[in-house]
């Protein structure tokens, strides 16, 4: 018998087994039987995980960076899965109060690992990660403090993080209102300072003055730092962030001059609920002078504003290192729903059976390949361009550290462009999971409900999506308008060969052609110069450089994804270009990396050809390619998911289960269900049997 023939076989007896299993459970509710008797602890994977051409074990450690990275993940995943303070199924089910309540008790319970372990930073984070929640600490941890390093002076550090990182202060960003939240600089909320006394007075002059959004505002944050307009002697200083304390550290009731609260649900159950995103005004509240953050622009006792040699974009320094933490955390959400996708992919059967054989596996279909394997490789793209984001960002904070800010505005547009671009691409890739799951996605206890609603608001928060990409444009326009004087470096380098990449065009004759770093990146680069440069012309040909920035909005926007998809494809490539140990390891990369570059030549055809770099028979053979590639996918696919290493606990989803084992768990959860506790439901006698007893002669409908 051959290898098809054995695989047949085991497929035909994991089926029969799961039927088995599954006819258990059904008899359980049904007919009295034992529901315990399902097939626990078999691997209705097994035979995929066979089929793996490279070594799982090394490509954990590629997708976690190191030994010591995976090994430091791993202990805190398992940390978290096997303490039943953590569980969350029940989530999606809670009142909101019930809710919060749930997640204060697991942030302390969180705190107190930290703390009776000795967790490290890097720990926390990750322990953070896999507990799943969004919670007040995400923001004291992610913004208040962050805030207070980036614009505190030395004296201000020094008093406030002692207290901050103890938590014995809990801190918010308050910066967006009700009326403004892209538009900083519109920002209604004043801080004016008053010579008599030394202080500022906080007010919230309008309703539309009112902070709004802030997570950990709404009922935990004792403090926040604040973002307000500076008004000295009279005058407007443009807005500086001020730490403000909201609520007595005593009996934690609002103080005078205050008013907070929570804005309400959001979007979906459980999910972003868990927050307590809030709404703050201020009625002339007093605070000290040296609670305003002084790093960058100083008030002194006289009155006198002070500017140090910082620039004042180091106001908004917060946001840079939040947008970088947002593509690290893209990588990982996305991976998280094709794990899901890509297990019940290959456990699902429709239609194609022979013979009474079985029927096919979903994930063989091509069209479902096509959907899925990009959504794969784009996970990895995410996660190598994180890390090099990572990279990048505390390259410019020991710089800032410095005063070195040469290389201020190149992190901005990265961090804003690349959040732009993966959060866009994650938000629409886990819905696209849920398709691939077919009806069984839309099931709460698929995991994916959940993860979408708590994923989508990052596409509008720390910057909306679209309002980041403008500036990416700005920071494009300026490096092509400087060509003819300045030498164009980092991501933009490839604009100092505009000359050639205008010029010259693709050179692949095949579909193997395209198996080539050099091609690809040449592609992609001649692309993104020439949407760009065609932008500057178009530009050119407005008096008023505003208002043709305004008009041509949309085709910048698209300069900028295109810059931003070269970026993410660079550095792919760079990673394949260095030692990745491990059988098949690099080898089963550089398949996802062209996968990736491929896809997006394929849904971007229309730039690519528009530009003149390509012709219809070369984007065609990137298609044929393509498939190709996806066939090379095919074998690896669980164990590319599996390397992901995330335990059934962080997944929270019965179609992503490691062992496959759907159908019974699927069923026996639905039991689960508060609705099942009893066979007549609530408010039948009430509602339904009135109904189905009343004697009407005749009906209308
Ligand atoms: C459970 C127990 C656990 C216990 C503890 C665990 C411990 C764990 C430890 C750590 C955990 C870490 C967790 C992190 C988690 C984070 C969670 C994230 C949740 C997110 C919550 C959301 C928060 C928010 O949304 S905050 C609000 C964000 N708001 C925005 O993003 C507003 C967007 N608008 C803007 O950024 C700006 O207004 C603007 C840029 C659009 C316009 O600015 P403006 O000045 O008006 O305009 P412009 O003229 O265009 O710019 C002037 C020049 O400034 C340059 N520039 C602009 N922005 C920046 C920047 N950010 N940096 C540098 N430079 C900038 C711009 O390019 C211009 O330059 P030029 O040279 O003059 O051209
Ligand atoms: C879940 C969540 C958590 C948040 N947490 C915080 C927090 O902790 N702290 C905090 O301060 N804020 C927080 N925010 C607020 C968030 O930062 C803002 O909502 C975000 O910056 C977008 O601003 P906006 O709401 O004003 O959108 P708007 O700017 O009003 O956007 C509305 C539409 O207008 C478009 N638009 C706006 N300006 C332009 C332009 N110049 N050109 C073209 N199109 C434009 C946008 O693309 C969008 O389509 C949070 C928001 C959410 C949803």
């Amino acid at each position: 018998m051959g290898l098809s023939g054995i695989s047949l076989l085991t497929t035909t007896y994991s089926l029969i087994l799961q039927h088995q299993s599954l006819l258990l459970c059904l008899r359980a509710k049904g007919f009295g039987l034992d529901l315990k008797k399902d097939m626990e602890g078999v691997d209705y994977l097994s035979d995929e995980r066979k089929k793996a051409q490279f070594d799982v074990e090394a490509m954990k450690i590629a997708w976690a960076g190191s030994l010591e990275a995976f090994q430091l993940s791993d202990r805190m995943a398992k940390l978290v899965a096997n303490d039943p303070a953590f569980e969350k199924f029940t989530r999606p089910m809670l009142g909101r109060k019930e809710l919060i309540k749930n997640t204060l008790r697991k942030a302390a319970h969180g705190w107190k690992l930290i703390v009776d372990l000795r967790l490290t930073e890097e720990e926390a984070k990750w322990l953070r990660l896999y507990i799943d929640e969004p919670a007040y600490t995400d923001l004291h941890w992610g913004m208040f403090i962050p805030a207070i390093e980036g614009q505190g002076t030395e004296e201000q550090k020094k008093k406030w993080l002692p207290l901050a990182k103890k938590m014995q202060i809990i801190g918010c960003y308050a910066q967006t209102e009700l009326g403004h939240g892209s538009n900083v600089q519109g920002l209604e909320t004043t801080a004016t300072f008053d010579p008599q006394t030394d202080e500022f007075i906080m007010h919230s002059p309008t309703l539309t003055s009112s902070k709004w959004w802030p997570g950990g505002l709404g009922k935990a944050s004792t403090h926040a730092v604040v973002y307000a307009r500076l008004i000295v002697g009279g005058e407007f200083h443009g807005v500086h962030g001020f730490i403000v304390q909201l609520r007595s550290l005593d009996d934690h009731s609002p103080l005078p001059g205050v008013t907070v609260g929570d804005i309400g649900m959001k979007f979906g159950n459980g999910a972003y609920n868990t927050m307590d995103n809030g709404v703050l005004r201020f009625d002339h509240v007093r605070i000290p002078r040296d609670q305003m953050l002084m790093r960058v622009s100083q008030v002194t006792r006289e009155g006198k504003i002070m500017q140090s040699d910082v620039p004042r974009q180091l106001i908004y320094g917060t946001m840079v290192y939040v947008r970088q933490t947002i593509v690290a955390d893209a990588s990982k959400a996305l991976s998280r729903a094709v794990c899901i996708a890509t297990r019940y992919s290959a456990i699902r059967r429709q239609f194609g059976s022979r013979n009474g054989g079985p029927e096919t596996q979903v994930i063989d279909y091509k069209t479902q390949q096509s959907r899925l394997f990009p959504l794969l490789a784009s996970a990895y793209a995410f996660r190598f361009v994180g890390e090099w984001l990572k990279w990048l960002y505390t390259d410019v904070k020991e710089r800032l550290a410095a005063n070195d800010f040469s290389t201020l505005p190149e992190a901005h547009a990265c961090t804003a462009g690349l959040k732009s671009l993966t959060t866009s691409f994650t938000a629409d890739g886990i819905e696209e999971c849920r398709k691939l799951c077919g009806g069984h996605g839309y099931l709460v206890s698929s995991g994916l409900p959940e993860l979408f609603a708590v994923y989508i608001p990052a596409c509008t928060y720390e910057g909306d999506n679209v309002v980041l990409l403008l500036q990416v444009a700005r920071f494009l326009v300026k490096t092509v308008s400087e060509l003819g004087y300045k030498k164009p470096v980092g991501t933009t380098a490839y604009m100092g060969r505009v000359a050639s990449l205008m010029q010259n065009n693709c050179a692949v004759q095949t579909a193997e052609g395209w198996l080539n770093p050099g091609a690809v990146v040449e592609a992609f680069e001649s692309r993104a110069a020439r949407m760009a440069v065609r932008c500057g012309q178009q530009l050119a040909k407005y008096e008023n450089p505003e208002e043709g920035f305004a008009e041509l909005s949309a085709d910048l926007v698209e300069a900028s994804i295109a810059h931003c998809q070269l970026i993410v494809v660079s550095k792919f490539i760079e990673k394949l270009q260095q030692d990745i140990p491990g059988k098949g390891v690099k080898q089963t990369l550089e398949v996802l990396c062209y996968v990736y570059a491929l896809f997006l030549l394929h849904k971007h055809q229309g730039d690519f050809l528009a530009t003149g770099y390509l012709t219809p028979k070369q984007a065609s053979l990137a298609n044929d390619q393509l498939r190709t590639l996806y066939s090379k996918v095919r074998p690896n696919a669980i164990t590319l998911v599996d390397s992901f290493n995330y335990t059934d606990h962080y997944l929270g989803s019965i179609l992503g289960r490691y062992d496959g084992n759907v159908y019974p768990k699927l069923y026996e959860a639905a039991w689960k269900d508060p609705l099942n506790d009893s066979d007549v439901v609530d408010g039948f006698y009430e509602y339904v049997q009135p109904i189905l007893k009343q004697k009407l002669r005749t009906a209308k409908l």
